[in-house]
């Protein structure tokens, strides 16, 4: 019999492998998928570390991972477009399709979500999941399984983008060069923009940003965001601002740079979560009109345009993943998350046979610097 092993999160720091029994199909339309890779995203770390994020508590023992690929073993009656044996990147919320926000096509905003790995909801580190099959997006023949798990933080970035209405030709600031940002900058670059300028605190992400998506980078100060902002403009060349900024870091200092980077009448996006209450520039935000908006999770169309960007070779996922461990290693996966010394992660399922073992091809020694410092990763 497959393995159900799960990987719980009983309280922050105290997690453990738990054998729990094999979910059934909830509905006629429902799929099981044995789950093959899970990315490790920031919130699941912060989960760990902080046993909350908000408002959301971990209040009893729940199982963490989203961001998973996996293969259908079984379809509900009522499924006509998957069968057993497809390979699906597998989108982590069920919204409840019928309030205004489902209706009016927005269903990332649904209150009602039920979303892996969010309290009080378990997540998909695990072996089996079962989902809606409208959920589960068949990979084309050229995706791997362990492209598919990546798919997710592609969706975040997809939607970040389309909220930052990038055109063909313009310039784009991403602030963050974690997972996150740099799928931005690749996106950005997918939409036609000729500049994507990587900001980070760390010289390896910057390092890695340029051989992946950025064409120009910039090591953020600690000086006012005033000159921050004037040096990176002078440093990219970016003559009266910034097109679009997009914050992919939530830390504040880069939050306020970016009001003063974005040019007049240009557009902000907020995607980094930190701090729930900030000293924000609003006096740059009506001076130059510029527009903000936020960005939460993915919605209509965006799993379908991240697997189409990469299946066209677009986007390339492959070259984030500095790792493959088995599952019995996803703690030790996600300490390395933690101390900022890998940029994605992927653990494969428990009936998942490991191919490679862990390549942190990260300056390690630069990240664990940084680290010491306090200056890495969202926990
Ligand atoms: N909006 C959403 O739906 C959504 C979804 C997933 C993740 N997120 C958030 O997006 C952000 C990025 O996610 P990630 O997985 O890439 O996280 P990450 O922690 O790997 O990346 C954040 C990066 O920001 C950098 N940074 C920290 N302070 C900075 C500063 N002052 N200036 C510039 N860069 C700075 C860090 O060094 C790091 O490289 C996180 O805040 C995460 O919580 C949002
Ligand atoms: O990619 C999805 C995100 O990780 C989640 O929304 C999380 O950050 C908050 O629940």
């Amino acid at each position: 019999m497959a393995s159900n092993l799960s990987f719980v999160l009983n309280k922050p720091n105290d997690v453990t492998f738990e054998e729990r029994p094999v979910p059934k199909l909830q509905n006629p339309h429902d799929v099981l998928v044995a789950v093959n890779y899970t990315g490790i995203c920031g919130s699941d770390v912060h989960y760990w570390v902080h046993g909350a994020i908000g408002h959301f508590v971990v209040k009893d023992p729940m199982v963490l991972g989203h961001e998973s690929a996996g293969t259908v073993v079984e379809v509900g009656p009522e499924v006509k477009t998957l069968k057993k044996g497809d390979r699906i990147a597998l989108e982590p919320g069920y919204p409840c399709r019928r309030c205004g926000s489902c209706l009016s096509g927005h269903y990332n905003l649904c209150p009602d979500m039920v979303f892996a790995a969010t309290p009080p909801y378990h997540g998909t580190l695990t072996g089996f999941w079962v989902a809606p099959f409208d959920f589960c997006y068949k990979l084309p023949e050229n995706v791997s399984l362990q492209e598919g798990a990546l798919i997710e933080p592609l969706a975040v970035a997809v939607h970040i983008v389309k909220q930052a209405r990038v055109q063909p030709g313009q310039s784009v600031v991403i602030m963050g060069a974690g997972p996150v940002g740099l799928l931005c900058g690749a996106v950005a670059r997918a939409y036609g923009a000729t500049k994507v300028v990587a900001v980070d605190i760390v010289q390896a992400k910057l390092d890695f940003a340029l051989s992946y998506a950025a064409t120009h980078t910039y090591m953020s100060q600690r000086v006012s965001p005033e000159e921050n902002a004037a040096a990176l403009i002078k440093s990219a060349d970016l003559g009266a601002g910034a097109d679009v900024v997009i914050d992919a870091s939530g830390a504040e200092p880069s939050i306020q740079a970016a009001l003063h980077v974005v040019r007049m009448g240009g557009t902000y996006v907020q995607g980094g979560m930190g701090k729930a209450d900030i000293t924000f520039p609003i006096m740059a935000l009506c001076l130059k009109e510029v527009t903000a908006r936020g960005s939460f999770r993915y919605g209509s169309g965006d799993y379908k345009l991240a697997i189409d960007l990469v299946a066209a070779g677009r986007v390339d996922v492959k070259k984030l993943v500095t790792g493959v461990v088995p599952f019995e290693d996803a703690e030790e996966a996600f300490k390395k998350v933690k101390e900022g010394q890998v940029i994605k992660i992927l653990i494969a399922g428990p009936n998942e046979k490991v191919v490679q073992g862990m390549d942190t091809s990260v300056d390690e020694k630069k990240l664990q610097q940084a680290q010491a410092a306090g200056s890495t990763g969202c926990c």
